[in-house]
């Protein structure tokens, strides 16, 4: 069964000032285990894309399915992890209480046991006592994917989680992710807007158009599944892939309304 069918998704908006669509006709599936990327150009409908698909708004047409189980309503066993970790975390709990608070249904001592798994998983086991706020961008980020982790959602949506990290720090957490969805085998779909990495992280690139977005194309990404940052990102596969989103990215047409 796949762990997540969207057939025939459309949003439209409707406010005081008209209708905007800001999907339309979206059709692609994801199988358990998979990384698939999505990329898009600027306000195509990403973030749109994600808000379906985790329940908190419910598209005007079309379906999406969790394990085969229809979505509406915030789905139980989904984590989303966004791009702006400074307001992800609470500044007023510890390292280790942000990656238990969506453990509050387990006993202590489970919570307790996959918060430390979770934060060591993510190269920090010693900063469960520290606060948010005295830790860099970067290792706030990765509090936040490790909160994400410790939930083990089946589906795990991440919102540009990269986006807001220097360039060295980016690499690192994309090396992380690809490291703990081998490990944990878990299944991630990746909005991004950045055509090197959608190729450096994903199975698959489903390659969006301009708003309203329809997916223009659904990639293999041949790269196999041990990565690396110098000699994966200047393979002959790398750039002829790279080029070839760049090249549906810039002659995906508008679609005619
Ligand atoms: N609540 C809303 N009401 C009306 N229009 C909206 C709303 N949210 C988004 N839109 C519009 O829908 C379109 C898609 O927005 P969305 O945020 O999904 O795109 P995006 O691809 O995530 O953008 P970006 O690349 O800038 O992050 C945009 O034109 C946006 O202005």
């Amino acid at each position: 069964m796949k762990m997540l069918e969207v057939r025939g998704l459309g949003h439209t908006y409707r406010g005081k000032d008209g209708t905007h669509t800001a999907i339309d006709g979206l059709e692609f599936t994801v199988d358990p285990g998979e990384l698939v990327c999505v990329v898009g150009p600027s306000g195509c409908g990403k973030s749109t894309l994600l808000r379906t698909i985790s329940g908190l708004i419910k598209p005007t047409r079309g379906s999406v399915s969790l394990h085969g189980n229809p979505v509406d309503g915030v789905p139980s066993d989904l984590s989303v992890v966004f791009q702006d970790y400074s307001r992800s975390l609470f500044p007023w709990l510890s390292v280790t209480k942000n990656v238990e608070f969506p453990l509050r249904k387990l006993t202590r001592r489970n919570r307790t046991t996959r918060a430390a798994e979770a934060l060591a998983a993510v190269g920090l086991d010693g900063a469960g006592r520290k606060y948010p706020w005295q830790l860099s961008g970067g290792m706030q980020q990765r509090v936040a994917i490790a909160r994400a982790l410790a939930y083990r959602p089946s589906l795990l949506l991440m919102d540009e989680p990269f986006a807001s990290v220097d360039a060295q720090t980016r690499f690192e957490l994309e090396d992380l992710l690809l490291r703990v969805r081998r490990e944990q085998d878990t299944t991630v779909l990746l909005v991004t807007h950045d055509i090197d990495e959608s190729v450096y992280l994903g199975d698959r690139v489903l390659v969006l158009s301009k708003s309203p977005a329809t997916v223009v194309a659904d990639l293999d990404v041949p790269l196999g599944q041990h990565r690396d940052q110098i000699t994966t990102r200047s393979s002959d596969a790398f750039v002829d892939l790279r080029a070839r989103v760049a090249g549906l990215l810039t002659s995906a047409p508008a679609r005619v309304r």
